[in-house]
């Protein structure tokens, strides 16, 4: 028999241990591991760490041996960035691409329109991260995915995606964020058909909720407003394929149901989203321009204090109201990588060439800031309060690590080989 229960809640907060039954009765009352479990269920930790305890129809292990995978199928994911490869190129050049294009004359799911742009380090030894565009214009059918390399941050940037997972289902839409540890079985639908957007895959640890130090309580992004599935589940019999990546290689099984089949869980580790709408924007009500840390939402340590993995920070509509001051980003150079992307409107240091889909890359040390024109106008501008960014969404992937870049980010079918220009005309000022 098969059934299918639809549920559309959530439950809200960052980190929290939840629990959820699809059926009443499912969880274990008291302690995770019953000599027989409730409703004939199988008991199976899911551990990240922390951990997830999930009682499901049939467990993990019960699938046909694993198989290589059409490694075609995923052959624009790269996933170590240490070994020698000569798909991998070093540059400090100020990189901005295009947006990437969704194919029109082929079918193409989630996973099979990824494409690396960056990365460091790799899952071997659990450190480093990578970057990647997604383009697809098709819904996964009796197929699920999961990786033992890491966490995948979502960004979709154009188009609706459900991202069915093991533990709930989200729906996400451009303007929010979802997170899919490692280890998750999840698939992706396309809601909207022509799909697209960015991916940031970390291999050490997970993303927080940053410190707020001085802040205090609240502000930025909120705990309350985090969203994670309720327990969701299939009874179908029908032959699955489960893709796994594995130290960048891919493999598969079948199994004999749907992989869908957790009719309850409880712990904290399981996926999330976030609507980037919901930002609690703070900002100099003086003078000068802070570091767009206090735009942080999300933030992936490494052993270093101060040192991420990846921030993921957000520049969301804001009222500019600081007096005698340059508005816009300084220029600077940064012991950090910044990888940028475009998800709505204008980005308020590029007026021109960074739209909607396009992304930029300011590595290590490398000289960055606004492009002439905004430099013009903003030492010139009447400093009454400003909203910037209506309507606009870009972001950043802030990262500790020197990042090596793929084919694909130095082909110059996508590199904006003019960029360099957009400061070309920026004027000699000094007078003794
Ligand atoms: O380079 C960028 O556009 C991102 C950025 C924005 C800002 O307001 C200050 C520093 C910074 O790196
Ligand atoms: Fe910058």
């Amino acid at each position: 028999m098969v059934t299918r229960k639809l549920f559309s809640t959530f439950q809200a907060g960052f980190g929290n241990h939840f629990e959820t039954e699809a059926e009443e009765g499912a969880l274990p009352k008291g302690q995770n591991s019953p000599q027989k479990c409730p409703l004939g269920l199988y008991a199976e930790q899911l551990s990240g760490t922390p951990f997830t305890w999930t009682y499901r129809i049939w467990p993990t292990v019960l699938h046909k041996p694993f198989k290589t995978c059409d490694t075609d199928r995923f052959k624009n994911w790269l996933t170590s960035f240490d070994r020698d490869d000569s798909r991998l190129h070093v540059s400090p050049v100020q990189y901005r691409w295009s947006a990437q294009e969704i194919p029109t004359d082929r079918e193409v799911n989630f996973f099979e329109g990824i494409q690396t742009m960056a990365g460091a380090g790799g899952p071997e030894l659990k450190d480093g991260m990578s970057i990647h565009l997604y383009a697809c214009n098709k819904s996964m059918q009796k197929e699920a995915f999961y990786s033992s390399d890491g966490d995948l941050l979502i960004v979709p940037q154009q188009g609706a995606i459900l991202v069915k997972t093991e533990l709930g289902r989200l729906r996400v839409e451009p303007q929010e964020i979802v997170v899919v540890q490692r280890g998750v079985k999840f698939l992706v639908e396309v809601l909207e058909g022509n799909s697209r957007g960015y991916l940031c895959e970390i291999f050490k640890g997970h993303f927080v909720i940053p410190d707020l130090g001085p802040i205090g309580s609240n502000c930025l992004a909120n705990p309350r407003d985090f969203e994670t599935p309720v327990a969701y589940y299939e009874d179908i019999e029908e032959t699955w394929t489960v893709i796994n990546k594995f130290q960048g290689k891919f493999f598969s099984f079948d199994i004999h149901h749907s992989p869908f089949d957790i009719v309850a869980w409880h712990g904290n580790y399981a996926p999330y989203k976030y609507d980037l709408r919901k930002f609690n924007t703070i900002g100099s009500i003086s003078y000068d321009h802070p570091d767009p840390s206090i735009f942080t939402v999300l933030t992936a340590q490494t052993d270093d204090p101060g040192q991420a993995v990846c921030d993921f920070v957000i520049f969301p509509p804001r009222w500019l109201v600081q007096e005698h001051t340059f508005r816009p980003p300084y220029y600077h150079r940064n012991t950090m990588t910044e990888f940028m992307g475009n998800i709505a409107g204008v980005y308020d240091a590029k007026e021109k060439g960074f739209g909607p889909g396009c992304s930029s890359l300011h590595s290590a040390m490398s000289g960055h800031g606004p492009d002439s024109g905004v430099f013009e106008k903003a030492s010139n501008a009447d400093l009454k309060p400003q909203l910037v960014a209506e309507n606009s969404m870009s972001f950043m992937f802030e990262t500790a690590y020197q990042l090596k870049l793929t084919d694909y980010a130095v082909d110059d079918k996508h590199v904006d080989t003019e960029y360099y220009k957009c400061w070309e005309n920026l004027p000699k000022l000094f007078k003794k």
